[in-house]
């Protein structure tokens, strides 16, 4: 019931607005490109994409941003807040914040080197946001392939959209405390590539907890498909990417991949749409909400 065309008659400006907001963002921080495409994935992995994660936690309400995935770690509120109040100037009351993060995450791609894809519109916005499903829904960094197979498979999302889907991971940074047990334990790392990352992120628990490195190591802020080089030389950054190459079902797709921007390309397009069609509040359900931090 999403349709690329949602908003044609009444938001014609709408994508010009997003990209121009998303694309001053990111000329400011080259990360925020990163930043705003995680933020649609923790949106969809909890409920669908319905702009749950953006609600902010209040004396009477408890919201996603303090989920164990989240916490210290999502960013970019304050870009979808300009974006929102952007959209708002020009077509006030219209376009939900659930769908700003669907055009943001695809305009950060593109803006980053990636390719675009048509974004399907027509979701609106939660009234309820779930602490507990963002626990539960959102894989950590520890998981192995079949527990990464199966957090993707209860959205609905195949393998082969989870092993597209990771490709984000070319772009963006990742705390100390995400990758400390894979460079210190695990032994499918190459060594010179541990010691580097250890260099900046001590083994003690506690110490250097937030201290960033990146997930791709050659090219951070470029959308490419050199996250599969690294994990076919054992470089990944997370013991979950590393998973994704590690003698398992998943290591043809992963050459595939780093042999070919396009296909990696067109897969990353395909499964972000099917990721963007998770449970969408459409009709009457939701609302469309003025402030993303806060229902109406
Ligand atoms: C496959 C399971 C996944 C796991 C286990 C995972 C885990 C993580 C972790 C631990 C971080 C670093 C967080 C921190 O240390 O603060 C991260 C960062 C990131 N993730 Fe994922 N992720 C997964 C899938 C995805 C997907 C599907 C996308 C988007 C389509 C995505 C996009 C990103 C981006 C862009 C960053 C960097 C964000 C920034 O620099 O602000 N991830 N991820
Ligand atoms: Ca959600
Ligand atoms: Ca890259």
């Amino acid at each position: 019931q999403l349709s690329t065309s949602y908003y044609s008659s009444s938001c014609p400006d709408l994508f010009s607005t997003v990209s121009g907001v998303v694309q001053s963002a990111i000329s400011k921080e080259k990360r925020m490109g990163a930043s705003l495409l995680r933020l649609f994935f923790h949106d969809c992995f909890v409920n669908g994409c319905d702009g749950s994660i953006l609600l902010d936690d209040t004396s009477g309400f408890t919201g996603e941003k303090t989920a164990n995935p989240n916490q210290n770690s999502v960013r970019g509120f304050d870009v979808v807040d300009d974006i929102k109040t952007a959209v708002e100037k020009v077509c006030p009351g219209v376009v939900s914040c659930a769908d700003i993060l669907a055009i943001a995450a695809r305009d950060s791609v593109a803006t980053l080197g990636g390719r675009s894809w048509n974004v399907k519109l027509g979701r609106r916005d939660s009234t309820t946001a779930s602490l507990s499903a963002a626990n539960n829904n959102i894989p950590p960094p520890s998981s192995s392939l079949s527990n990464l197979i199966s957090k993707f498979s209860d959205q609905g999302l195949s393998t082969k959209d989870l092993v597209a889907l990771s490709g984000a991971h070319t772009i963006g940074q990742a705390r100390c405390i995400s990758f400390r047990a894979h460079i210190y334990t695990d032994t499918n790392i190459d060594s010179g590539f541990a010691n580097t990352r250890q260099s900046n992120c001590p083994s003690t628990a506690g110490s250097g907890d937030n201290n960033l490195a990146p997930l791709d190591l050659q090219t951070p802020t470029t959308f490419d498909n050199n996250y599969y080089k690294n994990l076919i030389s054992t470089k990944g950054l997370l013991h979950s990417d590393q998973e994704l190459y590690n003698g398992g079902s998943t290591d043809s797709q992963v050459k595939a991949y780093s042999n070919s921007s396009g296909s990696f390309y067109s897969d990353f397009a395909a499964a972000m749409i099917k990721m963007g069609d998770i449970s969408p509040l459409t009709g009457s359900s939701g609302e469309i909400r003025k402030n993303c931090r806060k229902i109406n």
